[in-house]
C-alpha cells in the first residue's frame, strides 16, 4: 500500500488529543459509540469469566486510552501499558497522575461499571485501574521483543486493541508483529484483541492514517499460526455510517485466544 503511514508518522502526526476527542465521546452518536458498545460488552464478559484471571496484564499499543483497561483491572493486579509514541505516553501519563486536562472518561467508565452490575462506584473503578498500572513502556511491535530495552518475566494475558491494524503494512508484517508480541506471554496465557475489519484508513483531525484491511479468515490463520487455540471470536457489523468520512471499516471484533505452543 503506498500511502501506509510508518512510524515516523504516529511519532509526528498522531495527536493523541484529537484522537480521543474523534472516538472517545461516549453517547455522541459517533464510532465510539458504536465500537465502544461492542468492545467493551465482549471485554466486559472476557475478563469478568473467571477465565481469563492472574497477575500481570500487558497492553500493546495503548494510545492515550484507557476503555479497554476497566474491566481487565479486576481480573490482573497488575497491569503494564506501552505503546510506541511519546506523545501517546505522555497522554496516558495525565490520565495516570489525574492531572489537569485529562480526557474526561467518565461516560465510559460509568458505562463499563452498569455492565458489570454496579459492583462499585465508577469514581472508584477509575482509581482501581491507576492502582494496578505498574508500568508505561515504550513499545515497538517490529522488535523481537517490543518492549526492548526492558524485559519482563512472561505476562498471563496480552492485550492489544486496534493496534497491529494500525501499525502494519501488510499481512506479513502482522504475522511477524503478532509473533513479536506474543514472546511476551506464557504458555497457557491468553491474549485478547479487539479492533475492526475492513479498513483502510482512519482519520486523527486532519491526518490520514493508512489501516490494514483485516478479515476473518486472515486473522484465524495468523492467530492460529502464532501458537494460539481461537476460544472465541466475536464479531459485529457496523451499522450506522456517521464516521464514513472519518474511517472505511465494515465491522469490529474481539477475539480471545490461548496459548498453546512457542512458535
Ligand atoms: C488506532 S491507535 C489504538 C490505540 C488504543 N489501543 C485504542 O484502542 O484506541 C493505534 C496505536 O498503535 C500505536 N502504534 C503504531 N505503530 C506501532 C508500533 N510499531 N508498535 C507499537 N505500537 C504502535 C500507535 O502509537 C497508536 O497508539
Amino acid at each position: 500500500m503506498s500511502d501506509y503511514t510508518g512510524k515516523d508518522e504516529y511519532q509526528n502526526s498522531f495527536s493523541p488529543k484529537a484522537y480521543l476527542e474523534s472516538y472517545f465521546h461516549l453517547g455522541a452518536g459517533s464510532m465510539g459509540d458504536e465500537y465502544l458498545q461492542f468492545v467493551l460488552k465482549g471485554l466486559v464478559e472476557t475478563f469478568n469469566s473467571g477465565k481469563v484471571k492472574g497477575d500481570t496484564l500487558i497492553d500493546i499499543g495503548t494510545g492515550p486510552t484507557i476503555y479497554q483497561l476497566l474491566s481487565a483491572c479486576e481480573a490482573f493486579k497488575n497491569i503494564i501499558v506501552s505503546d510506541f509514541t511519546d506523545k501517546n505516553r505522555e497522554e496516558f501519563n495525565v490520565w495516570l497522575k489525574n492531572q489537569p486536562g485529562a480526557f474526561d472518561w467518565s461516560p465510559v467508565v460509568k458505562h463499563v461499571c452498569q455492565l458489570e452490575g454496579d459492583r462499585i462506584p465508577w469514581q472508584e473503578k477509575e482509581e482501581r485501574l491507576r492502582k494496578a498500572i505498574i508500568q508505561v513502556l515504550k513499545c515497538d511491535v517490529f522488535n523481537t521483543n517490543p518492549i526492548d530495552p526492558v524485559t519482563i518475566p512472561q505476562v498471563d494475558c496480552l492485550l492489544s486493541c486496534l493496534c497491529l491494524e494500525g501499525a502494519c503494512k501488510d499481512f506479513e508484517s502482522y504475522i511477524t508483529a503478532l509473533k513479536n508480541m506474543t514472546t511476551l506471554l506464557k504458555i497457557g496465557g491468553y491474549l485478547v484483541m479487539t479492533g475492526d475489519l475492513g479498513n483502510t484508513y482512519y482519520m486523527v483531525g486532519d491526518v490520514k492514517f493508512s489501516g490494514l484491511n483485516l478479515n476473518e479468515a486472515f486473522l484465524r490463520e495468523a492467530i492460529t499460526g502464532a501458537g494460539y487455540v481461537i476460544e472465541s471470536f466475536q464479531q459485529s457489523k457496523k451499522t450506522e455510517d456517521s464516521v464514513e468520512d472519518k474511517a472505511d471499516f465494515t465491522a469490529y471484533y474481539v477475539i480471545v485466544a490461548r496459548k498453546e505452543r512457542n512458535v
